[in-house]
């Protein structure tokens, strides 16, 4: 499984026990913040997958699992692999 993170983004963490893919952003501003969570909210809906977060001001969370699937799949990888495309813009 680890070997699926290659070529990530090095923020991205796998998790276990629930088996999750996260990621910890911090931005220079709420504005900034929420400016990247409107593209990764428009990413969703484009690739019919959903992300778990959570927001506090500056920081953002990323917890990615596929719920049809009762953990992780490959859409949580591509998921991030195009959230990764919106940090580089
Ligand atoms: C019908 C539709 O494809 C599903 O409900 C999708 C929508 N977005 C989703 N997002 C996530 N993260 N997991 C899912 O299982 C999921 N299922």
């Amino acid at each position: 499984m680890n070997e699926s993170l290659n070529g990530l983004d090095r923020r991205w963490k796998l998790e276990c026990n629930p088996d999750r893919l996260t990621c910890e952003l911090r931005f220079v501003s709420f504005a900034e913040a929420f400016a990247f969570m409107t593209q990764v909210a428009l990413l969703a809906e484009k690739l019919d997958h959903h992300p778990d977060w959570r927001n506090s001001y500056s920081l953002v969370v990323i917890s990615l699992t596929t719920h049809d699937a009762g953990g992780l799949s490959e859409r949580d990888f591509e998921f991030a692999r195009n959230v990764d495309q919106i940090l580089t813009r």
